[in-house]
């Protein structure tokens, strides 16, 4: 149960971005999407969340509702006239969440994403890392089916960056959603993917993570192994 990708065809116009796609993004599972920059992740997370639509082909939403999709995008998209806290707490108030639990919820994770101290600021006057947590947290906060990740972590210094990781899995594990992530970080996309997909024009090359089921796998070497391979996988199916 999930989303199909069945054949699957996308153009920009006279450019052809996604061909022939077929996959299943099963519930309760997280993927990394890594490719070379121009391949068509994005589009890929735009076509996931609806905002564009299948020129051929279709995508069957199993057991989910097409707004039980949240997409979190590079570009953050925040409003500037409205705070952190405010940005954070729109999705719950659409979904009419009484205020008491709305503030409880909007804290912590305000807490857990270095945010709080930050929550009357305005979105126009953050810094990159801090409207990429920001944009984070409006994803995480209704706690969806699908979490879309665009390059999430990439303006972050790298504690706030693990941090970050940390966080989205604990996230998922307790949620038992499923996190598709874009990025162009290998060491992230062994942290945070049990299925690796490589796009290239041709479409997905598929890899199951041996690393997901190790403690500490961050410091094991068979974490450092695989992520030689992906570096490899993507250099060969870039050439
Ligand atoms: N709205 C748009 N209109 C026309 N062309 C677009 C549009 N958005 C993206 N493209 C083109 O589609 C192709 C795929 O873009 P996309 O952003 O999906 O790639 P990507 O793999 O996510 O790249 P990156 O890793 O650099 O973010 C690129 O050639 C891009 O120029």
């Amino acid at each position: 149960m999930g989303i199909s990708l069945e054949d699957v065809s996308f153009s920009y116009g006279m450019e052809k971005i996604i061909e022939h796609i077929n996959f299943t993004f099963e519930k309760g599972k997280t993927y990394v999407l890594l490719g070379c920059s121009g391949v068509g992740k994005s589009t890929l997370l735009s076509l996931l969340k609806g905002f564009n639509q299948p020129e051929a082909g279709r995508i069957i939403y199993e057991e989910t509702a097409q707004e039980q999709v949240e997409v979190v995008f590079q570009d953050q998209q925040l409003f500037p006239w409205q705070t952190v806290f405010q940005t954070v707490e729109m999705p719950l108030r659409i979904k009419k969440m009484p205020k008491n639990e709305r503030k409880t919820k909007v804290e912590n994770l305000l807490k857990e994403l270095d945010l709080i101290n930050s929550s009357a600021k305005f979105s126009g006057k953050l810094s990159g890392g801090q409207k990429q947590r920001t944009a984070m947290a409006r994803g995480l906060v209704t706690e969806p089916d699908f979490l879309l990740l665009d390059e999430p972590t990439s303006s972050l210094d790298p504690q706030t960056k693990e941090r970050a990781q940390a966080l989205i899995l604990s996230e998922q594990k307790r949620r038992k959603n499923t996190v598709i992530t874009v990025t162009h970080d290998v060491e992230e996309s062994a942290f945070l993917g049990e299925i690796i997909l490589i796009m290239t024009a041709a479409g997905f090359s598929v890899l199951k993570n041996p690393t997901v089921h190790l403690p500490e796998r961050r410091e094991s070497v068979a974490f450092y192994e695989f992520c030689i391979e992906l570096r490899s996988l993507l250099k060969e199916e870039n050439r």
